[in-house]
């Protein structure tokens, strides 16, 4: 007896420390379940070159903003792109033999004599020139934008403006992206949390293999570049071309039946609406959706692709309710500020149960 209690008492500081750590580990395992639920995931979905990265970039600077330090980052990533770009037209134009620019152009390093040259030699209007005039470069407008402001984005620490961020080219962003997003709420009082949106690029199918990353993801929101009704694209699934809005919609399907994927609404996104707008005027909407009997309008197509994409909203076969739909121009600083406001109402509302 004496023995075992002498053995006890030899145990009990081991034991003390042991029941310690586990109720260290047991608080740390509280604290991360709090942190992961206090963070709301909202997933953005949209095939490539539907405008993510613009969209992603108006969430910035309608949340937290950009500070001065990230601005200047950004500088000299569009400066270098700039770069990148006249080096490509100069030397794919070959608009100039003169000796100067071809040694600015072959300099690697020196970036800014790059830019004297042309801005003293070519002039700018006749780099704008070659660019409006080659189909290979008039396809991208944030060239055109980046060449109209040259002498002020290749000036020393220089830092761009919010026009310039959602206009300006970037390096390649990766397929998947999370960043922080304060929503913006009038009036509507919810509990403080931490909000992050992750943007997810569609197409071929790859990115489902994300999904169950994004269980529970309190909200969808799927961008679909509108302005491409009447182009089409290869969908490797049924090896076939089909037309770009209806890949959407048959994306947009996939990933609402993928199981485990629960999202409480749906919201869908009709960007690059200033785009389609302009374009139906030359391209009739029943030349790509045949079926269509509305008035040849954007609001009233834009109608129509809602409830097509309502009518795909489906859980094991069963239409969901919690969608709606928001025509775009992610390049507009006023209207993408309203367009995120009422979906962050939409969202919040359905959260709090007062819809
Ligand atoms: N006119 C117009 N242009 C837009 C709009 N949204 C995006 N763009 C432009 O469309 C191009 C592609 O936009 P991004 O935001 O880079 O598209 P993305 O989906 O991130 O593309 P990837 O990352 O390559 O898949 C850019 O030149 C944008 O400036 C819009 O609403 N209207
Ligand atoms: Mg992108």
């Amino acid at each position: 007896m004496t023995n075992r209690i002498r053995r006890w008492s030899r145990a009990l500081p081991r034991i003390d420390a042991a029941t310690a750590r586990s109720n260290d580990i047991t608080e740390e395992l509280k604290k991360d379940r709090v942190a992961i639920r206090a963070t709301r995931v909202l997933a953005l979905f949209g095939g490539p070159g539907a405008g993510r990265s613009t969209f992603l970039r108006q969430v910035k600077l309608h949340s937290f903003g950009y500070d001065t330090q990230e601005r200047e980052g950004l500088g000299v990533s569009i400066q270098t792109s700039m770069i990148s770009a006249l080096r490509l037209i100069l030397g794919s134009a070959s608009i100039s033999d003169d000796p100067a620019v071809q040694l600015a152009l072959s300099s690697q390093e020196d970036q800014l004599l790059l830019v004297d040259t042309i801005q003293q030699r070519l002039a700018v209007p006749l780099v704008k020139q070659v660019i409006e005039a080659s189909p290979q470069f008039q396809a991208d407008p944030s060239l055109q934008y980046m060449m109209g402001a040259i002498t002020r984005i290749m000036t020393p620490r220089y830092a761009p403006t919010d026009i310039d961020i959602l206009h300006c080219k970037f390096p390649p962003a990766p397929p998947i992206v999370e960043i922080p997003f304060k929503p913006p709420l009038r009036g509507l009082i919810e509990h403080p949390m931490k909000t992050t949106v992750v943007s997810v690029r569609c197409g071929n199918g790859l990115q489902r293999k994300w999904l169950s990353l994004l269980g529970d993801a309190e909200a969808i929101i799927f961008l679909v570049d509108l302005s491409r009704y009447d182009q089409s694209e290869y969908c490797p699934e049924t090896d076939e071309q089909l037309n770009c809005v209806r890949a959407a919609m048959r994306e947009f399907e996939a990933i609402c039946n993928v199981p485990l994927m629960r999202f409480d609404s749906a919201v869908v996104i009709f960007n690059k609406f200033d785009l389609f707008t302009e374009k139906l005027a030359r391209i009739p909407f029943t030349e790509c959706f045949p079926e269509y009997t509305g008035p040849n309008e954007a609001a009233a197509a834009a109608e129509y692709c809602t409830q097509r994409f309502q009518a795909l909203y489906c859980v094991f076969g069963v239409r969901q309710r919690n969608i709606r739909a928001y025509n775009t121009n992610s390049l507009d600083v006023d209207q993408t500020r309203v367009t995120l406001q009422e979906i962050m109402e939409y969202i919040v509302r359905l959260r709090l149960r007062i819809m």
